[in-house]
């Protein structure tokens, strides 16, 4: 059993071919960097991770410990292989050393790079985490050009980058599916162990200093996985990179590419060491009995092996190195990532039906819908409060409807927030892009059923009125979808959005003006601020302008009095006449902006209040 860190100094005798049918290599890096010259030399130690428990699991403190004293060290030109068996703590050690683990956890030790410390995100290093994260919607081909156009230096030239992405493609033995779709959503494309490839390739495209992979071989065959890491091994040494990569069961010969293991149960460290010390039965072994891992986790504490890890890491922090600078200076201009993430975001909208055709078909119903409801509206006294009451379904319920890509919105933050975690590119091309792309189907959404629907219920006829009409269902939903974007950076999940959307929402509608009359609201909350701050407040207010000024309605024999439209403005809706519709339409495009700015700033604040927020939430759970 002891078998792992041998004999009395703690390492196994000679590497030995045979015992276990691989092909040892060299623990030596060919790549012989000095620390700071510019790689990555990375060092963890005595890191615990914890989680507040109240079952039987709990230590005295009432915590559960993911991982418990971990230590080791990553250096340019090698792999570390993080191993063990499911659940013993491998993508917590990444989480931790990537500075992304979940809000609920406590995380003591010590992280360092090149001997300082660092915090490792947006752009630091390259994640690739378990999740696949990528658009569904692309092929592999585009997936990898995009990524190139996006991280590759601007100096670069676009025949360089695309030569790049090819590379990478065959490197990582996609070129037979290069044409294929990413696959989602009930559409299959790649495999899954395709897929994995497919995020690998993203992240190897600058060769980044510090790489950190996540089961990079999950879900491909033993021939394939070693095609896979093999290469990874080769780029490792070419480019001087530091990789950590968590692995399951590896084959004989995947485990002969690695430099030095890190063997985790239980959230302990069993060895830390050159993999031809390791006895690879125990790697891939039967989990043993908990006194047994504690057992082997002591022996190793007390191991030589464990002294010269310690010495090492003493070595490689006695120094300052470099700072890892963030990717920013390296990678595309910001007019280039407008401009690659809008084409992205256009063809990805493009192809996803449910972002806007399935929109766009329920706007058709529900233009035929109003126009055959209220068809030839006339102006008889009852066409008043017809057109009061179908000016209020468009104003509000036809912009609520924006919701309706609310989850391919959420798919869309998804993998920007994988990219921008992994320093891709910046929040502000992100924010433009979307916008930008999102335009045209908005423009035919709220132009084909809004004609319809105009014409059949015989509105004013000028082309000005069909302009303002068409102009405000654009802006309102240009609002709706701006506003859930901001939903989805805040909230978590998809169902949670979309219940906040529509809070949000049905109160700004009840505070727009026509539940209650403008005059009516109450003060506290309904009147200040909500009627100020509601875009549907705006919105009824210029439709009711462009519909009813300028309207009479005569006097028919025993009916009512004639009246004209500014008069029902004034005096029924209570509508501020003292200014024109064209203002409130431009009010709206002013909170477009605001808004794309609100979105601008919760990205941003949420990068970076989230390190913050997190360990405010940890020091309360842990308190309580
Ligand atoms: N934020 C968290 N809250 C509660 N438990 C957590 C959290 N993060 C991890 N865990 C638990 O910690 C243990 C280790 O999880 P981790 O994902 O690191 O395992 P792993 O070794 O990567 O497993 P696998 O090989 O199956 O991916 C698991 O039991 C998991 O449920």
């Amino acid at each position: 059993m002891g078998s792992l860190v041998h004999n009395n100094n703690g390492i196994s005798p000679e590497p030995h071919e045979g015992e276990w049918g691989i092909e040892i290599i060299e623990n030596e890096s060919p790549v012989m960097e000095k620390k700071g010259s510019n790689g990555a030399y990375l060092t963890w130690e005595d890191l615990g991770v914890a989680i507040p428990s109240s079952n039987s699991f709990a230590g005295k403190d009432g915590c559960k410990s993911l991982l418990t004293g971990v230590t080791g060290y990553a250096k340019p030109g090698e792999i570390v292989a993080i191993m063990g068996p499911s659940g013993c703590g491998k993508s917590t050690l990444l989480d931790s050393l990537a500075g992304r683990l979940a809000s609920n956890t406590r995380q003591t030790g010590r992280i360092l790079v090149n001997g300082r410390k660092r915090r490792l995100t947006y752009g630091t290093l390259a994640y690739m985490t378990q999740e696949q994260v990528l658009t569904w919607t692309l092929t592999v081909k585009e997936t990898v050009y995009y990524s190139a156009e996006l991280q590759l230096p601007k100096l670069m030239p676009r025949s360089e980058k695309r030569e790049r992405a090819d590379r990478t493609i065959r490197e990582m033995g996609l070129q037979d599916s290069v044409n294929t779709r990413i696959g989602g959503w009930g559409f299959k494309g790649l495999s899954g162990g395709q897929k994995r490839r497919v995020s690998i390739c993203l992240e190897l495209l600058t060769h980044p200093k510090l790489l950190l992979l996540d089961e990079p071989t999950s879900g491909l065959d033993s021939a394939s996985s070693y095609h896979v890491m093999n290469q990874i091994v080769k780029l490792t040494q070419q480019y001087g990179m530091t990789v950590l990569a968590a692995i399951h069961q590896p084959s004989s010969q995947v485990f002969g590419l690695l430099n030095n293991l890190c063997l985790l149960s239980l959230g302990k460290t069993i060895y830390f060491g050159p993999t031809f010390a390791a006895n690879q039965d125990i790697v891939n072994g039967e989990i043993p009995a908990e006194h047994i891992i504690n057992a082997l986790a002591e022996s190793y504490k007390s191991s030589e092996i464990y002294m010269e890890v310690q010495s090492e890491i003493a070595t490689i922090c006695g120094e300052e190195g470099d700072q890892i600078e963030r990717k920013r200076s390296l990678q595309a201009s910001f007019i280039t990532q407008c401009s690659v993430l809008t084409e992205r975001s256009f063809k990805n909208m493009y192809r996803d039906i449910g972002y806007y055709w399935l929109r766009l078909g329920i706007y058709i119903t529900l233009g035929l819908a109003l126009g055959t409801l209220f068809h030839g509206i006339g102006s008889a006294f009852g066409s008043i409060s017809a057109r009061v009451s179908m000016i209020m379904f468009v104003s509000s319920f036809l912009a609520i409807l924006a919701i309706g890509g609310f989850p391919s919105f959420v798919e869309e933050m998804k993998v920007f927030q994988c990219e921008r975690l992994n320093g891709h590119y910046g929040v502000g091309s992100f924010v433009i892009s979307n916008a930008i792309s999102s335009l045209p189907y908005l423009l035919v959404i709220s132009l084909i059923p809004g004609t319809i629907a105009y014409v059949l219920m015989g509105l004013q006829r000028e082309p000005g009125h069909f302009t303002y009409f068409a102009l405000v269902l654009l802006v309102s939903m240009l609002l709706v979808e701006c506003l859930m974007m901001i939903i989805a950076t805040i909230v978590p999940n998809l169902l949670m959005g979309i219940i906040s959307g529509t809070g949000i929402q049905g109160l700004m509608i009840l505070g727009a003006g026509f539940f209650r009359l403008p005059n009516e609201l109450p003060h506290v909350f309904w009147r200040y601020p909500m009627y100020y701050i509601s875009f549907h407040r705006y919105a009824l207010e210029g439709l009711y302008k462009n519909e009813f000024e300028g309207l009479k309605f005569p006097e028919y024999a025993g009916g009512p009095p004639a009246i004209d439209g500014e008069m029902i403005l004034k005096g029924v809706l209570h509508i501020e006449t003292g200014y024109s519709k064209w203002i409130d339409l431009g009010i709206l495009f002013g909170m477009v902006v605001v808004y794309r700015m609100m979105l601008f700033c919760t990205i941003k604040t949420t990068e970076t209040a989230k390190p913050s927020i997190r360990a405010f939430v940890s020091s309360s759970t842990f308190r309580n």
